[in-house]
């Protein structure tokens, strides 16, 4: 239990509650590990838990005649899941898969909104990280309107570098295995676009991938090519 009060005091959503609200909501929480590759659920099956992520990569995406679209990926100290418990009947609006192998920390339907209720510090939490993925998907809807696949796939390693960047010799290093379908799946587009695009990037010196790693040589160069 120890190592989950560490992580909830490292979590935004938890960071502002009290010794008495953490010591309540603890021993609620149950600790599962699942294999890489692993369907956490898919996209309209009843919404029974809340997760929280202690290690590994999920991946939250929709799907259609095998059309993929990655609406986010979310790793260590970042839940997902909540959007279909605080309404009763709501069903899950994304599919969830484990991209690595994943030790989760889960919450029973019934206890996430029992702890909603009596807390409001909780709630206002929830309510700022909502607000910022909607942000961030308005942003998507955007660029999925008006940018062309070039600036899409840049904005894309720029925002993946600013969320999982590591400064490192040479450049920003991407702490985060991807394929060229994933990142094609963030981007919405074809695998072929974004491998073009990469091999621009790569041929201009922008960027160098080792191992499905990627590295920006130089993040401020990046960015003047799309503002
Ligand atoms: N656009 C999005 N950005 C980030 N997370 C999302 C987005 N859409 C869905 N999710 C997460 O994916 C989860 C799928 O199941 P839920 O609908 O229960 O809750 C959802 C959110 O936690």
């Amino acid at each position: 239990m120890s190592k989950l009060i560490t992580l909830l005091h490292d979590v935004p959503l938890f960071q502002d509650l009290s010794v008495a609200e953490l010591e309540t909501i603890v021993p609620l929480f149950v600790e599962r590990k699942f294999k890489k590759g692993t369907i956490l659920f898919f996209e309209g099956d009843a919404g029974e838990e809340f997760y929280l992520i202690h290690s590994g990569v999920v991946k939250i995406y929709r799907i259609d005649n095998s059309k993929e679209i990655i609406l986010s990926l979310f790793r260590e100290g970042d839940f997902f899941g909540e959007m279909s418990l605080v309404q009763k009947g709501l069903k899950r609006s994304a599919t969830a898969e484990t991209l690595e192998a994943c030790s989760l920390y889960t919450l029973m339907r019934s206890d996430f909104q029992q702890f909603m209720e009596r807390s409001p510090r909780l709630c206002l939490k929830l309510m700022e990280v909502t607000m910022e993925r909607l942000r961030k998907a308005n942003e998507k809807i955007y660029d999925l309107t008006f940018l062309d696949v070039r600036t899409r796939t840049i904005k894309t390693i720029c925002r993946l570098a600013e969320e999982y960047g590591q400064p490192k010799a040479g450049g920003m290093f991407i702490d985060m295995k991807l394929t060229h379908q994933q990142l094609a799946n963030m981007v919405g587009t074809v695998r072929e676009s974004v491998t073009k695009v990469l091999q621009e990037l790569q041929e201009d010196e922008h960027i160098a991938i080792d191992k499905k790693h990627i590295l920006i040589k130089d993040i401020q160069a990046m960015k003047k090519q799309i503002y």
